[in-house]
């Protein structure tokens, strides 16, 4: 495969292909638009990491489905334990799961999809004044690809993101653009609305009060991310977003073109869309505090040929950086003689550092603190 030769060619300076593809300011949106019918070397893949695409059951589909979870009952005495234990059951075998009558009106899930996609669909002129990696982990940023310079391969999506807490950390209102704004502030209500009642349930499920989490500061730290995948003309080369795992609690919100797979054993299984349905999972920070009862899952999205981008509206939550001091590790209620911790204690800024400094593609801080 010419292509993938072509990966280790040593003449190939990559860094500067980056380089002039970051100060293009164009985004992968942009590259697709121009017509191109080949995608740049620095987009391809290694090829285990192709072959792993080409793995029978991961383009044509597996049979099976992340667990859906009705949240209608999360108000009834009667009925919240089966949630619980629903929940706990989805979390701690696959990290993963569809939740739907969750209280966001479809209205707002609609107008948040059609408000991301409206930014990245503005010209050229308009997002290349947006364009910037500098401000890393506060205000506002646009870029493509938030790691490309510390991934090994770059993946075909562009992403807006914003902070939203702490306090310190968050975009001026002004900063968010405008034409996402209104829907951006509403997001951010309404899925914080939705963490803090996942937050409860996940506390239960692991037999804790149902606060633990949230006193923790699981909503503190906050960011809302609006990813766009564009048509890509070699979906076999590349990824959409190369598999990784997520940080703390995750919202996300996706419009109706696919492509999100979760790693299951060694299947990968689409994350089918499903109108009105919100997609949760958990990140490494709560595999660790939960002991592993929790796990936090490999996903990625494929490339696409279709014309239609994805677009997937995401909502992060963790600790915030007021815990600076604190150290976090297994719960105590967790443990017991039977049960030992099976992780260090770290600090938040040890876990941020571990967690941005790196690309999606690296070993997770898990295996780090692993004892
Ligand atoms: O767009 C998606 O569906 C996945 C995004 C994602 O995994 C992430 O931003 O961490
Ligand atoms: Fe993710």
């Amino acid at each position: 495969m010419a292509a993938a030769a072509d990966h280790a060619t040593p003449t190939y300076d990559r860094m500067k292909e980056v380089k002039e593809f970051d100060e293009s300011k164009i985004g992968v949106k942009g590259l697709a638009e121009s017509g191109i019918t080949s995608i740049p070397r620095m987009f391809i893949h290694s090829p285990e990491a192709l072959s792993d695409l080409k793995k029978p059951n991961s383009q044509t589909c597996t049979k099976k489905t992340i667990p859906l979870i009705d949240l209608s009952h999360f108000n009834s005495p009667t009925e919240r334990h089966q949630l619980v234990e629903q929940m706990r059951d989805a979390t701690s075998t696959w990290g993963f799961f569809q939740v739907i009558n969750h209280g966001i009106p479809k209205s707002v899930l609609d107008e948040t999809i059609n408000a991301i996609k409206a930014f990245h669909d503005q010209p050229h002129e308009v997002k290349s004044k947006l364009y910037n990696r500098e401000k890393e982990r506060q205000g506002v940023m646009y870029s493509s690809n938030n790691d490309l310079y510390r991934a090994k391969a770059a993946s075909w999506h562009d992403s807006l993101t914003i902070w939203m807490a702490p306090e310190t950390r968050r975009a001026k209102e002004e900063d968010i653009p405008e034409v996402c704004r209104k829907q951006i502030v509403a997001w951010e209500s309404h899925s914080t609305k939705v963490a803090e009642a996942l937050l409860e349930l996940l506390s239960e499920g692991l037999g804790v009060e149902a606060e633990r989490f949230k006193d923790l500061g699981f909503l503190e730290g906050k960011l809302v991310v609006g990813h766009c995948y564009p048509y890509c003309p070699q979906p076999d080369l590349t990824v959409g977003i190369t598999s990784h795992t997520d940080s703390g609690l995750t919202v996300l919100l996706q419009n109706q073109v696919g492509g999100l797979q979760v790693k299951h054993g060694d299947e990968w299984v689409d994350v089918e869309p499903i109108p009105g349905a919100l997609t949760v999972n958990i990140g490494d920070f709560i595999q660790i505090i939960s002991n592993d009862n929790y796990v936090s899952v490999e996903h990625r999205v494929l490339a696409k040929t279709s014309k239609e981008p994805r677009i997937s509206v995401v909502a992060f939550f963790n600790v915030g950086t007021q815990a600076d001091s604190d150290y976090f590790g297994p719960l105590p209620e967790l443990l017991s003689p039977d049960k030992p911790a099976l992780y260090r204690k770290f600090t938040v800024p040890e876990f941020n550092e571990s967690f941005f400094s790196k690309g999606l593609d690296s070993k997770s801080f898990i295996q780090k603190v692993r004892l």
